[in-house]
C-alpha cells in the first residue's frame, strides 16, 4: 500500500521541534526513501532482466540492433514533434508503426530506403520486440500524416493529453533525437562524430572520442509548512498554473544543496528537512534528468522574499485550494476567474502534489480520530 508507506516513512524525516537548523544539523537529518512501488519500472512481471540485457546488446551490437529494427516498431516524429493517431475511443495514443510499414510509407513518398536506418532505439516490449523513434522532418508532413492516419503535435501538447504509459517513451525519443541533430561535430576536433546503429552514443571520426546523450539533473521540491504548500508561478507558465518550485543543479552540487540553493534563491525559506519522493526525465527545455522531493519549513519562518526575476509569483496553498485544484478537468480560459491549475498528471511535480495531499488527508483523519477530539 504505498500511501500508509508514504506516510510512515514522510512523517519520520520530519523534524520533532520547529526550531530552526543549521546546515550540518540539517545533513544528519537527511533521510533518503525508496519511491513509492507504482513509480518503479514493471520489473516484476517476467521477462524485464531479459528485455534489458537484450535491449543493452541492442547498444553494443550494430548488426543485431538493424535486425531488430527490421522486426520492431517505430513512433515517428517531424521537426521533434510526435505522431498520434486517435482511437476508437476518441482519446490519442502515440502511434507505434510496424517498421516495414513505415518503410513502404516512405518509399511511397520518394524517400530513400536508408532514412529507417537512423532510427533510435527506446524501449523493448514483451517477447524482446524493439521500439525505435524516427525524426522524418525531411519529408512532406501532412503527406506522412495521410499516409499514417495520424497527426504530429507539439510534444508538450501530446503530454497534457496522453494518459497512455507510452507518453515517457515519447519523451525519451525526443531527447536522444534532439542530441544527434546538435551534436554532429566533435567539440574537441570539430570533425563530424557518427553515431552506433541504437542511437545511444556517437564518435569522433577523427580521433574516436565517444560521446553519450546529456542529461542535466533538475531539482524539484513541494515546500510544506505542515499545514500549506508552496507553488510557483513562472511567467511562461499556462494561465492560472502553478508548479513545484525547481532548479537546475550547479556544478559539482548534491542534490541536497541544490534544493536549499533553490529554495533560497527564489523564495527566501531555509529548509529543514528533505525527503526524496521519485524522479523523472523530463524532455524540455533539452533533456533533464528531475529529481523530485519533499521539504519542509519551520512555520514560525514562512515569510516569502520571491525573487520577481525567477518567479512571477509564489504562494502558500491551502489543502481545500489544492484538492480544488485536482478535481478540475479543463484548464481554465481566458476570461474566467483565475483558478489554480496545476502540473498535467504525467508530471513529476502533479506526483509530489498528490503525495502532499494524501499525506495531509490522513493527518487530518489521524487528528480526528484521536480521543477527545470532536
Ligand atoms: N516535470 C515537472 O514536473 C516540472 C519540470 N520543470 C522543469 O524544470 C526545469 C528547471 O526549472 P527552472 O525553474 O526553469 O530552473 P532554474 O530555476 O534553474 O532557472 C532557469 C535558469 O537557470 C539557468 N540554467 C542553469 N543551468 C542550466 C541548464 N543546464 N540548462 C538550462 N538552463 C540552466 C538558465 O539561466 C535558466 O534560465 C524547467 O526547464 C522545467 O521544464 C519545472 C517544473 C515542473
Ligand atoms: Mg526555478
Amino acid at each position: 500500500m504505498p500511501v500508509p508507506r508514504f506516510k510512515s516513512l514522510f512523517t519520520a524525516s520530519v523534524l520533532p521541534n520547529a526550531q530552526r537548523l543549521g546546515c550540518g544539523a540539517m545533513w544528519s537529518r537527511l533521510r533518503t526513501i525508496l519511491p513509492s512501488p507504482n513509480c518503479l519500472p514493471p520489473r516484476w512481471c517476467s521477462g524485464f532482466v531479459s528485455r534489458m540485457r537484450y535491449m543493452n546488446r541492442l547498444k553494443e551490437d550494430d548488426t543485431a540492433c538493424l535486425s531488430a529494427l527490421h522486426n520492431g516498431q517505430i513512433f515517428l516524429f517531424h521537426h521533434l514533434s510526435p505522431l498520434l493517431q486517435c482511437t476508437q475511443r476518441g482519446t490519442l495514443r502515440p502511434a507505434a508503426l510496424a517498421t516495414s510499414d513505415v518503410q513502404s510509407v516512405l518509399e511511397r513518398l520518394g524517400s530513400d530506403g536508408s532514412l529507417v536506418k537512423k532510427s533510435v532505439l527506446v524501449s523493448c516490449l514483451e517477447q524482446n520486440q524493439a521500439q525505435f523513434c524516427l525524426d522524418v522532418g525531411e519529408l512532406d508532413q501532412v503527406s506522412v500524416e495521410e499516409a499514417c492516419e495520424g497527426k504530429f503535435l507539439d510534444l508538450r501538447k501530446s503530454l497534457f493529453l496522453l494518459t497512455t504509459a507510452e507518453a515517457p517513451i515519447l519523451a525519451k525519443g525526443q531527447a536522444l533525437l534532439r542530441w544527434h541533430q546538435t551534436s554532429r561535430f566533435c567539440s574537441a576536433t570539430g570533425q563530424l562524430t557518427h553515431r552506433n546503429q541504437a542511437g545511444s552514443q556517437r564518435a569522433c571520426s577523427s580521433n574516436g572520442i565517444i560521446y553519450y546523450p546529456k542529461m542535466s539533473p533538475v531539482v524539484i521540491v513541494l515546500v510544506s509548512d505542515g499545514r500549506r504548500c508552496l507553488l510557483g508561478r513562472q511567467p511562461a507558465f499556462p494561465l492560472g498554473m502553478y508548479s513545484a518550485l525547481a532548479g537546475f543543479c550547479d556544478m559539482g552540487e548534491s542534490l541536497e544543496e541544490a534544493l536549499c540553493r533553490e529554495v533560497a534563491e527564489e523564495v527566501g525559506l531555509e529548509l529543514q528537512s528533505i525527503t526524496y519522493s521519485s524522479s523523472q526525465h523530463w524532455p524540455f527545455p533539452h533533456s533533464s534528468l528531475m529529481l523530485g522531493c519533499h521539504a519542509t519549513v519551520s512555520p514560525a519562518h514562512t515569510q516569502l522574499q520571491v525573487d520577481h526575476a525567477e518567479l512571477e509569483n509564489a504562494r502558500w496553498f491551502s489543502l481545500e485550494e489544492i484538492t480544488s485544484a485536482l478535481k478540475l478537468q479543463t484548464p481554465p480560459q481566458r476570461g474566467d476567474s483565475p483558478a489554480l491549475w496545476l502540473p498535467p498528471k504525467q508530471a513529476v511535480a502533479h506526483r509530489l502534489i498528490t503525495e502532499w495531499t494524501k499525506q495531509q488527508l490522513l493527518k487530518d483523519t489521524d487528528q480526528n480520530q484521536r480521543p477527545g477530539s470532536c
